[in-house]
C-alpha cells in the first residue's frame, strides 16, 4: 500500500472511530512526517491502517476529548399519548455540553416525536424538557420554503437572530461549502434535488450557532462524500461544546457518539 493510500484510510478509520477532525489531522501528519522522513513502507512501520488506528484511540481516545460541559438539555419522564395509543413512555435523555446523543428504534417507535417534544413543537401529555441556550432544528422532511433561494432562506433564518443579511448569507454559504454544496447562486428551493434540499435544511439548522442541536435523520438523500462530511461537521460542533441529538437509523456510527436512546419499546 502506498502511503497516500494508507494516510487516507487511517484518516477515514480514526474519523469513523469518532475521533474529531482536528485530532485526527494531528494523527495523520504525524504518521505522514514520519513516512516521509524514513521513506519506509507505511505497512511495516506502522502496520494496516484500522489497528494503527485503534491502536492510537486507545491511547489517546479518552485525553484527547474535552469532558462534557453543563447540562444543556434534560427531557425527563416524556410520555406521549396519539389518541389512546402511547407512543414514548416516561423517557428520559440528559445531554451536556460536547456530547452527541444518538435516538434510534425501529420504524414508528416515537423517533420523531420526541425530537419534536424536546424542540417545542409538540407539547408532552407528562415530563417536562429544560433546554440551556437556542436551540437549531433540521426535521426529516418539510422545512424549506419552495419560491425562495437558499441565500434567501439564510437572510431570513438569520434575521430571526438578528444577523446581517451579509453575515447571515456567509454562514450559510460557508457551512454549505463543508457539506461539498455551493448555495451561492443556487436556484429556488422547488428546484433542488431532495438531498440538496436537506442540506439547506442542515445548514439553516446551525445558522444561529445554536447550543443545542436537534437533527431528524438530516442525511436522507445525501450521497458518500456529502454524509462523510456530515458526520465530521458534527464531530466539530461537538468538540466547540454543542448539544447535539441525531435521530438516526445508521448503527454503523453508534461507536462515534457519547449517548445512545433506544427507544424501541418505549410504547407501553
Ligand atoms: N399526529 C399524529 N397523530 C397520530 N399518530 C401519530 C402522529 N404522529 C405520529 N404518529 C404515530 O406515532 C408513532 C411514532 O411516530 P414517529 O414519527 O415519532 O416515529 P419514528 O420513530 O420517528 O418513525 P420513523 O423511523 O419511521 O421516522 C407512529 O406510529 C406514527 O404513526
Amino acid at each position: 500500500m502506498n502511503p497516500h493510500a494508507w494516510l487516507a484510510e487511517l484518516d477515514a478509520e480514526l474519523r469513523r472511530r469518532g475521533t474529531g477532525p482536528e485530532t485526527a489531522g494531528h494523527v495523520v501528519a504525524e504518521a505522514a512526517a514520519h513516512l516521509s522522513d524514513s521513506g519506509e513502507n507505511p505497512v511495516t512501520v506502522f502496520g494496516r491502517p484500522d489497528s494503527y488506528a485503534a491502536a492510537v484511540i486507545e491511547i489517546i481516545g479518552n485525553r484527547a476529548r474535552r469532558a462534557p460541559g453543563p447540562i444543556r438539555l434534560r427531557a425527563q419522564g416524556i410520555t406521549k399519548r396519539y389518541r389512546r395509543r402511547v407512543v414514548l413512555d416516561n423517557v428520559d435523555l440528559t445531554v451536556r455540553a460536547g456530547q452527541i446523543a444518538a435516538v434510534v428504534g425501529a420504524n414508528g417507535c416515537g423517533k420523531s416525536t420526541f425530537l419534536g417534544i424536546c424542540a417545542g413543537l409538540l407539547s408532552p401529555d407528562a415530563g417536562e424538557v429544560r433546554v440551556a441556550g437556542r436551540i437549531g432544528y433540521c426535521p426529516q422532511d418539510g422545512g424549506v420554503a419552495d419560491f425562495l433561494r437558499p441565500d434567501e432562506h439564510f437572510v431570513l433564518v438569520g434575521a430571526g437572530a438578528g444577523l446581517s443579511r451579509v453575515t447571515a448569507k456567509e454562514r450559510g454559504r460557508n457551512s454549505a461549502a463543508a457539506l461539498g454544496w455551493t448555495a451561492a447562486d443556487a436556484p429556488t428551493a422547488r428546484q433542488l434535488s431532495g438531498g440538496t434540499r436537506q442540506k439547506l435544511n442542515l445548514v439553516m439548522s446551525t445558522l444561529t450557532e445554536p447550543d443545542v442541536l436537534l437533527l431528524d435523520e438530516p442525511y436522507q438523500g445525501f450521497d458518500r462524500g456529502t454524509y462523510v462530511n456530515f458526520w465530521d461537521q458534527l464531530y466539530r460542533l461537538r468538540d466547540e461544546g454543542k448539544a447535539i441529538v441525531v435521530v438516526t437509523h445508521l448503527l454503523n456510527q453508534l461507536d462515534g457518539v457519547d449517548l445512545v436512546l433506544d427507544l424501541t419499546g418505549a410504547a407501553s
